[in-house]
C-alpha cells in the first residue's frame, strides 16, 4: 500500500487480489481482483451481467466476509475495522418493506440524522428535486430513489460505492447529480466507484474505468480522456462485453455448459404441459397444474375424468393431455 510518511494511505480504495466464491466448495465468483484508487478518483464499474460488480461493492462496504484481507479503504480492512465515512447505495433498498410504508419524506429523512445535515440536505433536496411532504408509499420508483440518494448522501462521504442506483432518474435529475458527484470528488477530495450499464450523461464523469470480467480485472485500470465523449465510452464498453461473452462461450463450452434452448429430450415435462396448455387460458391451467401436484403428492396417482392420460417416470407423473386431470 502506498503511504505518507505520517503512515495514512495515499489510496481511498486498495483492493488487491481479491478472490470470493459464495460457498467453500463453489468456483470463484471474484478471482485476484485488483483495484486501487486514490482519492477523488471516479471510477466506472463496467462488465457484463453476473461479472462481479455488485458483489465487489458489497465486499467493499464490509457487507460480505471475504477469507484474505484483501481490501482496504483509506488504509483500513473493509471488514474487520471499517472506516468511518463509506457510503454503498443499491437498488435492493428500494424493496424494503419499510421505505415503502406511509411515512412522510420529512420524517424519515429526520429518522436517519437529517436534521444534522440541515444544510446539506437542503442541497440534495433541491438537486434531486424532492418533496419532504410525500408519502412514501404513494411516490413512483423514481422519485423513491431520490430520497434515497438523498439520504445516503446528506452526511460527507468519503467513499461513494454505487450499484445502478441512477439508472431510474429522469434525465435531468441524473445529469445534477452527476453534476453534484463530482464537485464532492473535486472540492473535498472523495471518492466514487460506480458500477452502470447505462453511459448517458457520464463521459465527463469518470477519472478511471475499470474492466471486471467474469469476476477478474484482465487490464490495468483505463485512464479516462475527460475530453472523450459518451460515444466513446459506449464503444469500450461494448468492446469490453463483446470479449467477455466470447470469453464465457468458450469457457461454458470446455465445461460442457451451454445457455439457450436445451434440446428436445432435456425439457422436462411439467415444461411441455406448460408450453401446451398456458396458450389457452393460463389462470386456469396454473390452477389445474396445482391440484394435479397436489392429487399427485397425495394420492400417488392423480386422477383423470377420462382415459388414463398419466404415465410415471422417475418419481414423477408425465401429464399427456392436462385438461383430463380432474381434482
Ligand atoms: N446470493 C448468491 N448466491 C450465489 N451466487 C450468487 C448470489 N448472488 C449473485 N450470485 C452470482 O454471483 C455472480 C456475480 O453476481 P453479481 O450480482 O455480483 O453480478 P453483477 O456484475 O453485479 O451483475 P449485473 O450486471 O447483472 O447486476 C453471478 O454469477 C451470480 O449468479
Amino acid at each position: 500500500m502506498t503511504s505518507n510518511s505520517n503512515g495514512e494511505s495515499h489510496l481511498a480504495i486498495d483492493c488487491h487480489k481479491l478472490d470470493f466464491s459464495w460457498n467453500q466448495d463453489s468456483e470463484l465468483v471474484l478471482e485476484g481482483v485488483d483495484l486501487n484508487l486514490g482519492k477523488g478518483s471516479r471510477c466506472l464499474l463496467i462488465g457484463a451481467n453476473g461479472a462481479g460488480k455488485s458483489t465487489l461493492l458489497r465486499i467493499l462496504a464490509g457487507k460480505r466476509l471475504t477469507k484474505t484481507r484483501a481490501c482496504k479503504i483509506l488504509g483500513q480492512d473493509v471488514f474487520m475495522n471499517p472506516p468511518n465515512g463509506v457510503v454503498y447505495l443499491g437498488t435492493e433498498w428500494s424493496t424494503n418493506p419499510v421505505v415503502r410504508s406511509d411515512i412522510v419524506v420529512s420524517e424519515f429523512l429526520d429518522s436517519v440524522g437529517g436534521y444534522r445535515h440541515k444544510e446539506r440536505r437542503d442541497r440534495l433536496l433541491s438537486i434531486l428535486d424532492v418533496d419532504l411532504d410525500w408519502h412514501m408509499h404513494q411516490i413512483s420508483d423514481g422519485e423513491r430513489r431520490r430520497v434515497q440518494l438523498c439520504m445516503g448522501l446528506m452526511t460527507e462521504w468519503d467513499v461513494l460505492l454505487l450499484d445502478e442506483v441512477t439508472v431510474d432518474l429522469d434525465v435531468l435529475v441524473r445529469s445534477d447529480l452527476i453534476n453534484f458527484l463530482i464537485q464532492e470528488t473535486e472540492t473535498r477530495g472523495a471518492t466514487i466507484v460506480y458500477a452502470t450499464h447505462i453511459f448517458d450523461g457520464l463521459s465527463s464523469f469518470p477519472t478511471h474505468i475499470c474492466h471486471l470480467q467474469l469476476g477478474r480485472t484482465p487490464r490495468p485500470l483505463h485512464v479516462w480522456e475527460a475530453t472523450s465523449g459518451v460515444e466513446d465510452l459506449f464503444k469500450l464498453a461494448l468492446q469490453w462485453t463483446r470479449e467477455d461473452r466470447d470469453l464465457r462461450r468458450i469457457k461454458e463450452k470446455e465445461t460442457g455448459r451451454v445457455r439457450g434452448p436445451k434440446k428436445a429430450d432435456e425439457v422436462s415435462v411439467l415444461q411441455r404441459f406448460a408450453a401446451a396448455s398456458f396458450d389457452s387460458s393460463p389462470t386456469s391451467s396454473y390452477v389445474r397444474w396445482h391440484r394435479c401436484l397436489l392429487s399427485s403428492k397425495r394420492r400417488k396417482t392423480p386422477k383423470c375424468s377420462s382415459k388414463s392420460t398419466t404415465t410415471r417416470t422417475d418419481g414423477e407423473y408425465s401429464i399427456v393431455s392436462f385438461s383430463d386431470v380432474v381434482d
